[in-house]
């Protein structure tokens, strides 16, 4: 060891060439009597076996997991992977590991509702008696499921430009055969669709085009949106035709998808339908908002791409995206928007032709049902509401009588009952629906038997709740007050978004409600006078 350290002189001065060279001569030979005084070399070879012996461990146990474990992964963009949390949320072993709510997983995608237990007679903290409860994250557990055994992690991981935290559901069954996974996968399917009850998931688009789930409405009742006779069943039969006819559509090689434009007065039940309709097909809601800032052809295109099959998908106020019109042939239309005093650019970089692009592109999804509102119908181009992109064309008009008279029924009408109508009796499953043979209701509903009898004149206050304080009409009763408002409304002057608000303000005042409706009317008409010479002073 110190002939190693020791310098070697040479010459005058320091040859520092000669002397690493020899220096390191001397260090390999010096290393090498090491090795042997320390019998490195034995400790070598047996770090290289056990090195081998590892990987040859890790090789058989991957082989071993590959014939006798099944591993699947659950994206959580997948709808799959609701079911199984839904699934995974009602199994004994979350529960020690369950994050609980009261309203915080309300809106979650993958919350499970239960009600809330009775203790002491009082209810759980919540109004609504419910509980939220999820499985918690970073967490891997074992559950034995029809004998056979299985573990699931939840792991989050940063993906995408932007590195969104994303969620992947990882199961490892022991199994040789995936019949069980199928059948795992099938009762977790039924559980959340009954864990979803009554309501539609809404998703929206974000930055990256990619869909994400953001909240859930309650399924609202297609009777509770109130159109004009056979509007209703049309859409709603039209639809189920579709989703039920893959096959005619592939014989025949037409793309599988379907558009409907439903344009007209603002507050007159565009919207509302749409989400009702979802909720009576059961499916998910997708907006697309051409307006959203950023948007541009290559990233609606992107989006559109990123539905799935089935859905519905929701493009609101489709001219809102558009500066002057939806119009290509629209020359002004360019030469405007470079005009000082031109009205407000939109932020994103959306044409025409990137709109239907993307609504007919290779990549627009298969089953879609498209629904589109706008309130400028006669500025849409012909190209975009040509059949094949907007195969159904519904107008929505300001109120009727009858949708005023059908209204102040639904507001007055006693919890649980209804006034028979069509859309009533048949809208609520069937999918054989008959032709639309509709005929109007009538607008004095018959009443039972008990109804015409006794008839409470005057209004009865009791009870506690808010509700509950409202007069209890009888059905006649309501008929009549219905009958009378009705007379108060003019046709098609008013928005039934306007009515709504009214008979907001008299929720549970019905007499008072058709007393004031016609002076109502007459300051609502007083109103739009004034607003319309304002703006025509401000010109
Ligand atoms: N036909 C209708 N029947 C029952 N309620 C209605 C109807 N039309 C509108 N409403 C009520 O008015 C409100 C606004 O309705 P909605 O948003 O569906 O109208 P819209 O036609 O989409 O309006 P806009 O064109 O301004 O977006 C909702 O609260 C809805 O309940």
């Amino acid at each position: 060891m110190a002939s190693f350290f020791q310098s070697r002189p040479s010459g005058g001065g320091i040859d520092f060439k000669n002397s690493s060279s020899a220096g390191a001569g001397g260090l390999a030979s010096s290393l090498l009597s090491l090795l042997y005084s320390f019998n490195a070399l034995r400790v070598i070879a047996f770090a290289s076996a056990l090195e081998g012996l590892r990987r040859t461990a890790f090789f058989l146990h991957s082989k071993f997991i590959a014939f006798f474990w099944i591993t699947g992964y659950f994206d959580e963009q997948d709808e799959s992977f609701d079911w199984m949390m839904v699934w995974l949320a009602k199994q004994p072993a979350w529960a020690r590991d369950l994050d609980i709510s009261t309203d915080s997983f309300v809106s979650a995608k993958d919350a499970l509702m239960v009600p809330g237990e009775v203790e002491d007679g009082k209810l759980s903290p919540i109004d609504s008696g419910l509980l939220c409860y999820r499985p918690i994250s970073l967490l891997t557990v074992s559950i034995w499921y029809h004998r056979r055994y299985m573990t699931f992690a939840r792991i989050t991981a940063r993906t995408g430009r932007r590195g969104r935290m994303q969620e992947t559901l990882k199961i490892c069954v022991f199994a040789r055969h995936n019949r069980v996974l199928n059948e795992l996968m099938l009762e977790a399917q039924k559980e959340y669709n009954a864990a979803k009850g009554s309501r539609v998931r809404i998703y929206t688009a974000d930055s990256d085009g990619d869909f994400v789930h953001v909240t859930f409405r309650p399924k609202r009742k297609i009777d509770s949106v109130i159109l004009e006779p056979g509007v209703s069943r049309l859409l709603v039969d039209d639809a189920r035709d579709f989703l039920s006819s893959k096959a005619w559509y592939a014989a025949r090689g037409i793309p599988f998808r379907r558009g409907y434009l439903l344009y007209g007065a603002p507050g007159s039940g565009k919207s509302s339908i749409i989400t009702s309709i979802a909720g009576v097909l059961n499916l998910d809601v997708y907006i697309v908002s051409l307006s959203s800032a950023g948007l541009d052809d290559s990233k609606l295109s992107q989006t559109i791409s990123n539905l799935p099959e089935k859905c519905v998908v929701a493009m609101e106020d489709i001219d809102a995206a558009f500066v002057q019109s939806l119009n290509r042939d629209d020359p002004q239309n360019d030469a405007d928007n470079d005009k000082p005093g031109a009205r407000p650019q939109p932020t994103g970089k959306l044409s025409l032709s990137g709109l239907l692009n993307a609504l007919d592109g290779v990549a627009a999804a298969e089953g879609r049902l498209l629904y589109a509102t706008t309130n400028k119908y006669l500025a849409l181009d012909e190209a975009l509401c040509r059949p094949g992109r907007m195969d159904v064309h519904v107008e929505f008009k300001l109120a009727s009588k009858f949708q005023a008279e059908k209204l102040f029924y639904s507001f007055y009408l006693p919890v649980g009952e209804s006034d028979n109508s069509e859309e009533d009796v048949d809208l609520q499953g069937s999918p054989q629906s008959g032709p639309s043979t509709h005929s109007v209701p009538e607008t004095k509903p018959s009443g039972r038997q008990s109804d015409s009898v006794s008839a409470v004149e005057e209004p009865s206050f009791f009870g506690t709740s808010h509700r509950q304080r409202g007069p209890k009409l009888r059905r006649k009763q309501v008929a009549e007050l219905a009958v009378r408002f009705s007379e108060a409304i003019p046709e098609r002057e008013l928005s039934m978004a306007a009515l709504q608000g009214f008979l907001m303000g008299y929720k549970i005042r019905p007499y008072e409600a058709v007393d004031a409706a016609e002076g109502w009317v007459e300051s609502e008409r007083q109103a739009r006078l004034k607003m319309t010479r304002e703006v025509q002073g401000g010109r």
